[in-house]
């Protein structure tokens, strides 16, 4: 909310390339495109501190201690209630939260919950009461260079776009802030002012600029003086429709959707900002500190509960949305908790962006909308307390005045005091000429041949320096007119403390085609004329009504007079205006469309040359005067488009229709004027016999402006089908929709129809064929019709009885099957595991029996060996006395050796006797395995022959079941 210097002169430097760049092209500078935008008032805290020395070394000192009397307030809070919409009282909704008295507001439910805030504005309250109220004191205050922020808060649909922007039958408070302004200007003739906008929305946390459809994803960058927008475009504004016209560009490119809450819901933040520059009037201001501030209005948009049924595209921008207004939240409770060592501003946008007005600086209000319904208590009652706690935010109220050379106010001032001192040199020079060096020579013919030369050269000179003049003076004129000053003529100070009261001026029909006719569907006629209070967005009485119209009619582009204190077409008067050879029924709204009648005939000497500067002046104002038109077209044209809109929806408004056959007249009026224009201007440029290369680029000029308007007029027209003809499609898809629905419906109702007539033939069939009832159906055939039905009716009722038990007897006998198979499959896995688990048995016993062989087999052989070897002897007696004889002849022979082979046949004995113990040993264990395994075997054999037996009885069981079913379903039907 403040452009620090550095930034300024940055763009006062892009500013000054930029208005060269016009001045060549020959383009009007009527707008000033900037690279950025300050939203915040750091300016001040800048002044107060030794913070920049920039700034500090270009304080005005005299002024300086008054400006740094800075007053502490709080931020101004207040409550609005919407009335209970129709669809609200239609779902019979109750009051859960309304105003008690004039500053509280208390809860129906329980009447000791209440918040005091500075004003609690009942549901008739008109908007015109809430901007008196809660917005003038900062549009005032930024009119004397106290920023200044208003903001609306609330939850969806609680009214804050009714509050901010409102509708042709009540204005919000930005348009009668916008009003405001150039009232005060025409209040405040003691000072000039240089007023700009900008306008830009925060759409799922990106900043967009409105108007300036290129602009998206803007970055906010951030300095030590605080943050801005990088490249924003700023306009300059001459009148409150111009700077009407522009919000209504912008809102063009605003996201809205529906959603269930609202028809129109604001889907981004928008902030639109009016800086305001000002100094003293007249010549003696150079030097002098200029007035700087922004004004910045908010339109959030609102909080989504949870009950809303949002999807995709909806629950991502309502995500987005509750994110930041949490942020936005937090962060004024740690403002005002007093202990918050971190403020989060960096976590959204949004409080990036409002970062210098939420500390403090400036004037800020905050008007919380709420509805009163019962279905939105608990929303409303965070509202309030979000309220309370903004309440105990403090603001500092100051003055900021800067010296910066590069305001551009200054730079506009300064530039045209230059080019005022260049064409006085050059009037100087043209009057008086130069004085010739052999004047007083004697030779007479010498002296009349330089007479002649000096007079050629003095007649070129002449024409030159005329030409001159006249760019001067275009240029002068061009940037006078983006200075805007009062009309007024004794100069009386509003900046005084004690500014009397100010007359309150109506709208225009211009400023208001901004507005939607009726902004929101949702009102009734009647219910919003109700509530519309007579003075509600108008501020006059009936009798004024008529005067008031008439002024209307001629737009509030009337009422700022350019500043005319030059020379030349500068001295133009209004009575001079008066005299306008244009008729005045077809007359553009523009001071400048009145003042283009420049008498020429009768004049001599420097008149004549003045004259011709008139011309000139006249061309250019012509020129003006086309732009204008063209935007008034422009402007026209997207009221007509509305109109369409609205005719789309209601085709047989007579009064839709007769609107936009004025509307088209008056384009078509506008048209004419526009060619008759461009007619004048060549004429004048060959009656002036200057600038030929501007009578060549007139024509083109003009040719190309209309080309335009009839290409943007085609455009609109197109733009408008287009929308009728996608509302057109989004009915037909609906009605589609509605209609598959219905077939779905119906396919499934016949479907059901189906089944029953199925099941009702089915226990026919099976009635018949058992016969029951059989004569007594034959002798019903005879009895009466009315007889027929209801007997027909009781059977179908026995019928559809037996049915539903049939039904219920199958669904257990399908249950107890289910379960019978549920068992079945277990005992058929546990047999299976019993199997193998007695074939690997089986495996293994034969190992163990193979084992158990091969060991005995061992076994024998080795007790023959041992046998044996214990037996020797006798062996040998068997041998015959021929070996007894050798082994005694040996024993004799080796005595001490035998004995040897005795002890270790003994060892021998022994080691065999242990291995065949240990054998033995194996064997019996192997044996004993053996029983094991055997007695195993036999275990698992018996478990499954047990097993087999109960498979069976369970196939035998379920067998008998489904014989048993089948007997009971026969049985039962
Ligand atoms: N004070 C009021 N008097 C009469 N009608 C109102 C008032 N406030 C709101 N409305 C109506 O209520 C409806 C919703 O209002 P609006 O669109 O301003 O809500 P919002 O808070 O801006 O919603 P969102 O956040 O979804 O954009 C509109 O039809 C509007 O005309």
């Amino acid at each position: 909310m403040a452009t620090r210097p550095a930034s300024r002169q940055r763009r006062a430097a892009r500013g000054s390339q930029q208005q060269q760049v016009q001045q060549q092209s020959g383009s009007p500078t009527s707008t000033a495109t900037t690279s950025s935008s300050r939203l915040a008032p750091e300016m001040m805290s800048s002044l107060e501190g030794p913070a920049s020395p920039r700034l500090v070394a270009g304080l005005d000192n005299a002024d300086a201690d008054d400006d740094q009397a800075a007053t502490k307030e709080n931020v101004t809070v207040t409550v609005r209630f919407r009335p209970l919409s129709p669809r609200e009282i239609r779902q019979g909704e109750e009051v859960a939260w309304y105003a008690d008295g004039d500053t509280v507001v208390r809860s129906e439910q329980n009447p000791n919950v209440g918040y005091a805030y500075d004003r609690v504005f009942a549901p008739t309250t008109t908007t015109r009461q809430v901007y008196d109220v809660a917005a003038q004191h900062v549009v005032s205050g930024a009119m004397e260079g106290i920023y200044g922020t208003i903001f609306a808060y609330g939850v969806t649909s609680s009214g804050k776009t009714h509050t901010m922007h409102g509708d042709q039958r009540s204005p919000g408070i930005i348009p009668l802030a916008v009003k405001d302004a150039f009232s005060i200007i025409q209040e405040t003739p003691n000072r000039e002012f240089l007023l700009r906008v900008s306008y830009l929305e925060i759409y799922n946390e990106v900043v967009n600029d409105l108007l300036n459809p290129a602009g998206q994803s803007l970055r906010i960058r951030e300095d030590p003086q605080g943050t801005f927008v990088e490249g924003i475009k700023e306009e300059v504004v001459l009148s409150p429709a111009h700077a009407l016209s522009l919000i209504a560009a912008g809102e063009e490119h605003r996201h809205v959707g529906s959603t269930n809450f609202n028809l129109l819901s604001s889907r981004s933040h928008t902030i639109f900002t009016l800086t305001i520059e000002s100094s003293s009037y007249g010549d003696s201001n150079e030097g002098e500190a200029v007035t700087f501030s922004q004004l910045n209005l908010i339109d959030l948009a609102g909080s989504e509960s949870s009950r809303a049924e949002t999807t995709g595209v909806r629950r991502k921008e309502g995500s987005y949305i509750n994110k930041s207004l949490l942020t936005l939240g937090t962060v004024i409770s740690k403002l005002t908790d007093g202990k918050a060592t971190h403020i989060p501003f960096r976590d959204s946008k949004l409080t990036r962006l409002l970062q210098s007005s939420l500390s403090g600086q400036g004037r800020v209000s905050l008007i919380c909308t709420v509805t009163p319904a019962s279905s939105n208590s608990e929303e409303t009652h965070n509202t309030l307390k979000f309220a309370h706690r903004a309440k105990r935010i403090e603001v500092q109220a100051s003055q900021n005045k800067i010296i910066d050379e590069k305001s551009l106010i200054k730079k506009y001032q300064n530039e045209i005091r230059g080019l005022k001192e260049e064409l006085e040199q050059l009037k100087m020079g043209i009057i008086t000429g130069t004085p010739l060096k052999d004047a007083e020579d004697d030779n007479m013919i010498l002296w009349k041949q330089k007479l002649e030369d000096g007079n050629v050269k003095l007649q070129s000179r002449l024409e030159q320096e005329e030409e001159a003049k006249s760019a001067l003076l275009a240029r002068i004129q061009r940037l006078t007119k983006l200075i805007l000053v009062s009309t007024k003529a004794t100069p009386t100070s509003r900046f005084s403390p004690h500014p009397g009261p100010r007359r309150r001026h109506s709208f225009g029909e211009e400023e208001l085609a901004y507005l939607p006719y009726r902004r929101r569907d949702i009102m009734l006629d009647n219910e919003s004329n109700e509530l519309l209070t007579p003075g509600e967005g108008f501020g006059v009485t009936p009798e004024d009504s008529s005067k008031e119209e008439k002024k209307n009619r001629k737009g509030l582009l009337n009422w700022f007079k350019i500043r005319k204190r030059d020379g030349g077409a500068s001295t133009l008067t209004s009575s001079e205006c008066d005299k306008s050879s244009l008729t005045k029924s077809t007359a553009p709204s523009t001071p400048i469309g009145e003042s283009l009648n420049f008498p020429s005939d009768g004049l001599t000497g420097e008149e004549a040359s003045l004259a011709s500067t008139k011309t000139i002046d006249h061309v250019d104002l012509l020129r003006e005067q086309l732009k204008i038109l063209s935007g008034e077209v422009a402007l026209h044209t997207s009221v007509l488009k509305r109109l369409t809109e609205e005719a789309g929806r209601n085709p047989n408004s007579e009064k839709i229709q007769m609107k936009m056959k004025k509307i088209s007249d008056e384009i078509k009026a506008k048209q004419q004027q526009i060619s008759s224009l461009e007619k004048q201007m060549p004429h004048s440029l060959s009656n002036s016999q200057v600038k030929v290369d501007k009578l060549d680029l007139s024509p083109s000029y003009g040719e190309l402006l209309e080309q335009l308007n009839e290409k943007s007029f085609e455009l609109e027209v197109k733009v408008a089908d287009n929308r009728v003809i996608q509302e057109q499609l989004q009915e037909k898809t609906t009605e589609c929709m509605e209609l598959q629905e219905a077939v779905a419906c119906l396919k499934e109702h016949l479907s059901q129809a189906l089944q029953a007539k199925d099941s009702l033939s089915n226990s026919i069939m099976m009635q018949n064929s058992s016969g029951v009832n059989h004569e007594e159906q034959h002798s019903d055939q005879e009895k009466p019709v009315s007889r027929d039905i209801s007997a027909e009716q009781l059977q179908k009722e026995q019928q559809s009885l037996e049915l539903g038990e049939l039904k219920q007897r199958v669904h257990e006998l399908t249950e107890v099957k289910a379960q019978l198979e549920a068992r079945n499959q277990k005992l058929l896995e546990e047999s299976t595991y019993a199997k193998g688990l007695a074939s690997a048995a089986g495996v293994e016993l034969k190992a163990l029996s193979e084992e158990v062989t091969k060991l005995m087999n061992q076994n024998e052989k080795l007790a023959s060996e041992l046998a044996s070897q214990r037996s020797p002897t006798p062996r040998r007696v068997s041998n015959g006395p021929r070996g007894t004889a050798r082994r005694e002849s040996m024993s004799r022979r080796n005595e001490p050796a035998s004995r040897r082979d005795g002890n270790a046949r003994e060892e021998r004995e022994r080691a065999l006797e242990t291995i065949l113990a240990e054998k033995e040993q194996k064997e019996a264990e192997l044996q004993r395995k053996v029983e094991e395994s055997k007695q195993k075997e036999a275990f698992l054999e018996s478990e499954l022959a047990n097993m087999w037996v109960l498979v069976a009885k369970l196939k035998k069981s379920r067998g008998d079941d489904d014989h048993e079913d089948l007997e009971a379903k026969y049985n039962g039907s």
